[in-house]
């Protein structure tokens, strides 16, 4: 069958592993498929040695959940190719989402080893879902972050997304031009993803439009013809002899009938070449022009370029932003942390690595940002049990949670829980943010970090603590499990 002929009935259904269908199979033949399953999403270690992550992608995961179901070709495609019986093929068809989900909200700050989205409800439904929420969450909490560092580097200059062309795929070249608004971008190139998100678009011009003309002042002068808002590409031949002069050339003959807002440079050394733009455009009169650069771009490039005093007003970053240069993977994980027993009590579960003391935290939870009141800095991260409330105390003892010893009491604080209810039992309860608002939050998240957390290089690392409580489950479950495997291996 031609992907077009798919397309038409696709579903996002079957975007799930193999494995996950297969292990709904078996606790469907075992009677367990009902069972209710807590699993949550985080992840162990920040992305491109930074001090915190942006999440990004739940707009993604509502859209999806609330679209979740087998269509018939689905449920064809299964039974032609798997050995699953008549039974489970009904299961999946009359599939109903009954998750209860819990997230914290996009533009959040979130850091390692702590649960940012948890999935409550029937184990086969925790299981299904789990590819998708970790495909969306890994792809784009890694771009909002990489956003994040661009904007951090930039400062206050302006800062367009041009990664369409060199990015993994449609998908992420929308939801990637999303994330990057929402980390700190101020446009995207991309025309759908202004149409389907809102996102501001904007664009200057392409060598080809001068290599069309044969020349640059003919290029330029069609396009001052032809729209008002005019950024002219000046390093198609020779960007300070020939390019820049063009431009101002047509800017003179223009007058007031274009806006000049200045001209893009994409090649060449661009502290050096920035410079002499930069004089060209102030003898001509034109102090107001923006010099606009591109050519493959990052943090590193734009901090080493500002150092070296390179004159450039407005950033075009496009294969280093979307394809995640440096580190293609945030490596967020799903998993299972509570079950419900064969006596319906809710179980504690987890995996223990070969260092004990690394494991995942086993058990339902919330976690709460613990702000001090004067400074209006955070303090940490609580991790707590679900069920736990530090707002009712005057006081918090936080701890590390692999070396106690280093600890602190907290008093003046505020608590706020960052996991809210976005679907309960498969009903969607959350009103989403506007995408200008999530942008907003997060730079009003950022001022709530101390600067130490915040910078690119070697940040330090925030304290993410765990409650007595939780602390004290995950090791007696460890004990638990470590005693259990002594006892059926003793002899061995
Ligand atoms: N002054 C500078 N300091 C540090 N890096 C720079 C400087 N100027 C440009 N770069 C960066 O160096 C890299 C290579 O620049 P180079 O000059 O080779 O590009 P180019 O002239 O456009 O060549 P090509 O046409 O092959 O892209 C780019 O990532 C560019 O952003
Ligand atoms: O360098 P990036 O960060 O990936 O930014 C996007 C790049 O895409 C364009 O180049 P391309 O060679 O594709 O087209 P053009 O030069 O002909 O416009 C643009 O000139 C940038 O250099
Ligand atoms: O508008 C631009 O200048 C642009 C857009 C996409 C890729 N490169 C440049």
């Amino acid at each position: 069958m031609l992907y077009q002929e798919i397309d038409k009935d696709d579903s996002l259904a079957l975007h799930t592993d193999l494995y996950e269908i297969n292990m709904m199979y078996t606790y469907f033949k075992k009677g367990i498929a009902e069972r209710n399953a807590v699993f949550e999403v985080f992840y162990r270690k920040e992305p491109f040695g930074n001090g915190y992550a942006v999440y990004a992608g739940l707009e993604h995961i509502i859209q999806y959940l609330q679209n979740l179901h087998f269509k018939e070709s689905d449920l064809q495609y299964l039974k032609e190719t798997e050995d699953y019986n008549d039974d489970f093929i009904d299961y999946l068809r009359n599939l109903k989402l009954k998750l209860t989900i819990r997230s914290m909200k996009e533009g959040e700050l979130v850091f390692a080893n702590e649960p940012i989205l948890q999935v409550e409800g029937p184990l086969a439904q925790c299981q299904l879902v789990e590819t998708m929420i970790l495909n969306v969450i890994n792809f784009q909490t890694l771009l909002a972050t990489k956003a994040a560092r661009i904007r951090l580097a930039v400062q206050n200059d302006g800062l367009m997304e041009f990664g369409s062309r060199r990015a993994q795929e449609t998908d992420a070249a929308i939801w990637g031009a999303r994330a990057a608004y929402i980390g700190g971008f101020d446009s995207t190139s991309n025309v759908r993803a202004g149409k389907l998100f809102g996102i501001p678009i904007s664009g200057t011009q392409a060598h080809s439009l001068v290599e069309a003309f044969g020349s640059e002042y003919e290029a330029f002068k069609a396009y001052a013809e032809t729209h008002k808002n005019c950024v002219f590409l000046v390093d198609t031949y020779d960007t300070v002899r020939s390019g820049v002069p063009n431009a101002i050339k047509v800017a003179n003959e223009m007058g007031d009938k274009i806006n000049f807002l200045g001209v893009r440079i994409d090649s060449g050394d661009m502290a050096y070449i920035s410079k002499q733009v930069r004089k060209e455009l102030d003898d001509a009169g034109y102090p107001n022009a923006k010099i606009f650069a591109s050519n493959d771009l990052d943090e590193y490039t734009i901090t080493n370029l500002k150092m070296q005093g390179a004159k450039i007003d407005a950033w075009g970053i496009g294969t280093k932003y979307i394809t995640a240069y440096d580190q293609p993977a945030l490596g967020a994980v799903y998993k299972l942390v509570a079950i419900e027993d064969e006596f319906h009590a809710m179980r504690d579960t987890m995996k223990i690595s070969s260092n004990a003391i690394k494991a995942s935290t086993p058990g339902k939870k919330q976690v709460w940002r613990i702000s001090a009141n004067t400074a209006k800095k955070n303090e940490g991260d609580w991790v707590s049990r679900a069920n736990e409330d530090p707002r009712k105390f005057n006081a918090l003892f936080m701890f590390h949670p692999q070396y106690t010893y280093i600890n602190k009491v907290v008093t003046d604080y505020t608590a706020i829980p960052l996991l809210h209810d976005i679907f309960k039992d498969g009903q969607l309860v959350y009103k989403q943010p506007k995408l200008k608002e999530i942008k907003k939050f997060v730079a009003d998240n950022l001022d709530g970090l101390w600067d130490e957390y915040k910078r690119s290089l070697n940040p330090q690392e925030y304290p993410v603590d765990l409650s007595k409580n939780l602390y004290e489950s995950k090791m007696n479950l460890i004990q638990d499990i470590r005693r259990k495997i002594r006892e059926r291996s003793f002899g061995r």
